[in-house]
Formats: C-alpha cells, sequence, structure tokens
C-alpha cells in the first residue's frame, strides 16, 4: 500500500436478506482527496458510508484505514481521531445547548466523567467557540440546538467535526434537507475546512451538480457496483445517463 493511501478497501460485500447492497467493491482513496458517492436511490451509498464508519461490518472483504484493518481499531479514542461521520440525522441532542453539541465532539477523548462535567462548566469552551466561529456561528453558542434551522444543526454538527478533527470526514448526503442556497454554503465550508486541516473527505451526494463543482473524484455506484470511479474532468454526460437509468425490472420482485 503506498504511503499517501488512507483508505484501502478490498473487495467488501454487503447482503440483506436477499438484497446485495454492495458487491465486491474494491477502491483507494489517498491522504487529502474529497470524493463523491454519487447514484441513484439504493445504489448502496449509505450503506459504504457506514462500512467505512464500521457502523455495519461487510460481510466478507477488508478495509484498511493507513494500512490498518478497520476491525482491528477498538480503541474508541483512536478510531475517533481516525474517522468522523455525519449523518443525515445530524445525531444532536436537541435539548442541550450548541456548544455542548459542539463539545460532543470530544467525548471518545473525554470519557463520560469529563464529558458529563462538561456540561455544566463547557470545558475547552474556546475550542468549541472558534469552532462556531469558523462554520459562521458564533452567536449561536448558548442557544437550544433545537431552536436552530437545518441547515444551522448542519453547521452545528460541522462544528462538531472541527472539535473532533478526524482524519477522514465520511458525510452521508450532508446537504439533502437544504435549499440550494444554503446546501452550497454547506459544501463550500466543508470542503475548505477540510482542505485547510488536510483532511480526507468521502460524501454521498444526489445531486450530480455540486459533487461536480465541490469535489475532484467521482465514484458512481449502481446496484451495489462501481460502475465508474473517475476524476471529475472525466465523467460524460454518457456515463451519468447510464448511471441514473431506471434499474431493470427485478424479477425476484415478482415472485
Ligand atoms: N437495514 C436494511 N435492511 C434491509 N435492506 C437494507 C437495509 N439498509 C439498506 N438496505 C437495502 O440495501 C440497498 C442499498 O441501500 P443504501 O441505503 O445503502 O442505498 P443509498 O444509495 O444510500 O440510497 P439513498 O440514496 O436512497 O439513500 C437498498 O436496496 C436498500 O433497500
Amino acid at each position: 500500500m503506498s504511503k499517501n493511501n488512507i483508505i484501502e478497501v478490498n473487495q467488501i460485500s454487503k447482503h440483506y436478506e436477499r438484497k446485495i447492497a454492495l458487491s465486491s467493491l474494491s477502491f483507494v482513496v489517498e491522504k487529502g482527496e474529497m470524493v463523491a458517492l454519487i447514484g441513484p436511490s439504493g445504489a448502496g451509498k449509505t450503506t459504504l458510508l457506514n462500512t467505512l464508519a464500521a457502523i455495519i461490518e461487510p460481510d466478507s472483504g477488508e478495509i484498511l484505514i493507513d494500512g490498518l484493518d478497520l476491525r482491528k481499531i477498538t480503541n474508541q479514542k483512536t478510531r475517533a481521531r481516525k474517522i468522523g461521520i455525519i449523518r443525515q440525522q445530524f445525531d444532536l441532542v436537541g435539548q442541550l445547548a450548541v456548544i455542548h453539541n459542539v463539545l460532543a465532539g470530544r467525548l471518545s477523548e473525554w470519557g463520560f466523567v469529563k464529558s458529563f462535567i462538561s456540561l455544566l462548566f463547557p470545558q475547552d469552551k474556546q475550542t468549541a467557540i472558534s469552532a462556531l466561529e469558523r462554520v459562521g456561528l458564533p452567536d449561536k453558542t448558548y442557544e437550544r440546538t433545537s431552536k436552530l434551522s437545518g441547515g444551522e444543526q448542519q453547521r452545528v454538527a460541522l462544528a462538531r467535526l472541527l472539535v473532533q478533527r478526524p482524519e477522514i470526514i465520511l458525510a452521508d448526503e450532508p446537504v439533502a434537507s437544504l435549499d440550494p442556497a444554503r446546501a452550497e454554503d454547506i459544501l463550500e465550508t466543508l470542503t475548505r475546512l477540510a482542505r485547510e486541516e488536510g483532511q480526507t473527505v468521502i460524501a454521498s451526494l444526489h445531486s450530480v451538480e455540486y459533487a461536480k463543482r465541490y469535489f475532484t473524484r467521482l465514484i458512481a455506484l449502481k446496484n451495489g457496483e462501481i460502475l465508474f470511479d473517475l476524476p471529475v474532468e472525466k465523467v460524460t454526460d454518457e456515463l451519468l445517463k447510464e448511471l441514473y437509468q431506471l434499474k431493470e425490472l427485478d424479477q425476484n420482485a415478482l415472485v
């Protein structure tokens, strides 16, 4: 494995009952790459991201992170330093003030007691405040998170990632529920901050337009397989047409 490869996926497969979600996928990602995962609904994007985040285990194949088998990175602290994920539901606690959600990025490092204490006396307050400044939310620090709009909550999730500072950021449809202006704003912020920190990003996106604008490489999934894996400038309209064509009728569904 080359020194620059931070992720190496070797023939991973995952199925749910009779449905194949991922079919023997292999690819390599270098440190600092900005990769967008695209493909029609049900193609396997979320399953792949959850597999990379070790939220689900593949049936077969292996994932190497910095040359280490992901299954062997069992220490939570080590794993949190390597990989952070933003999911569609943000995983924020609505009743808590924004700052506490941001500091949850430290949870695996601090352990339960310090994290609990931080709910009363925010520790490392300055780190959280500067993360909130970087995502453009300095005035919401003590606001109850549930009062924020969807776009603002997405920024809180980003600030939490900034505090966690993982080497790899996985983002599952990070802008699905946002209007176009806010979606672009979040993608611009995410990719700019990741570039500044030298982080590697893999994000699933429904919008090919955003994928092309903010990312440098597109991995296209279709029916759990990689249809193409190309630098943005090599992705043609023909390939995209093939990718989003309606699936062939699933004969099994008729039985
Ligand atoms: N927990 C589950 N149980 C059964 N089938 C599942 C489960 N999770 C995913 N699937 C199936 O696996 C396939 C891949 O799903 P996945 O959510 O990874 O696709 P996706 O590309 O992220 O779709 P979307 O763009 O709609 O979010 C789909 O056919 C889906 O129905």
